[in-house]
């Protein structure tokens, strides 16, 4: 299982900061929508820079215009890009005719989506990677419920979860077994970011040591 760590709300300097302290820890980077959209895809060409092999997703809440987007996410040095699944099936088979062309990756953002039907779409559109995902204002009235991985429970593509998990929460994400777990706040919003970062990649450790079956 793999930690990716959500840069979201930050400044420059402290993404900077924050990659600092925890990389170690850190499986894939994702450069948050606010942050590209504050700092447009010079922040993705830096971090690509100061990261040459750092696998990046760039989470450009795509929705339209999907071959420009994913064109000008990978330019910039993202390995993944990321689209919203409500948008239209050519937006989402554009980015994915555009990844193989770059040999990177589209990531598409379950938020919004409780039908199984378009699981099975995006599978037929090529998607081979998907994010489950408890948004941040969903979050302000609840937590995110353990039937979200229901949703993707018959489905080979590669899954990825989002959505205030955090160390007390991880117990109830972790037998569900996604491919990618994606913290946001519970480490870039820590006093000691790298400790929280630790902490956090120990536990997925931990986990997958002593517990082999994934939970039905
Ligand atoms: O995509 C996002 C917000 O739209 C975030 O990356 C995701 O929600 C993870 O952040 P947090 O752990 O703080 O919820």
């Amino acid at each position: 299982m793999k930690l990716q760590l959500a840069l979201d709300r930050l400044t420059d300097n402290e993404c900077r900061e924050i990659l600092e302290d925890t990389i170690e820890a850190v499986d894939w980077i994702e450069v948050g929508t606010g942050v590209i959209k504050e700092y447009g895809m010079d922040i993705v060409r830096n971090i690509r820079s100061r990261y040459p092999d750092a696998v990046i997703v760039a989470d450009m809440k795509t929705c339209d215009a999907g071959e420009h987007e994913a064109v000008q996410a990978f330019k910039a040095g993202a390995d993944i890009t990321t689209v919203m699944a409500y948008s239209a099936d050519q937006t989402i088979t554009d980015m994915v005719d555009v990844s193989r062309e770059y040999n990177t990756r589209v990531m598409v953002d379950l938020l919004g989506v409780t039908e199984q039907e378009r699981i099975h779409e995006l599978e037929r559109l090529g998607v081979d990677l998907v994010s489950l995902h408890f948004g941040k204002d969903m979050q302000k009235s609840g937590s995110m419920d353990q039937s979200l991985f229901d949703l993707v429970k018959n489905s080979s593509m590669e899954v990825a979860v989002a959505g205030g998990i955090n160390l007390h929460s991880l117990p109830d994400v972790l037998p569900h077994r996604p491919d990618t777990l994606i913290v946001g706040g519970a480490i870039t919003k820590q006093k000691d970011r790298k400790k929280a970062a630790k902490q956090i990649k120990e536990a997925i450790k931990h986990y997958e040591t002593y517990n082999t079956h994934r939970c039905t």
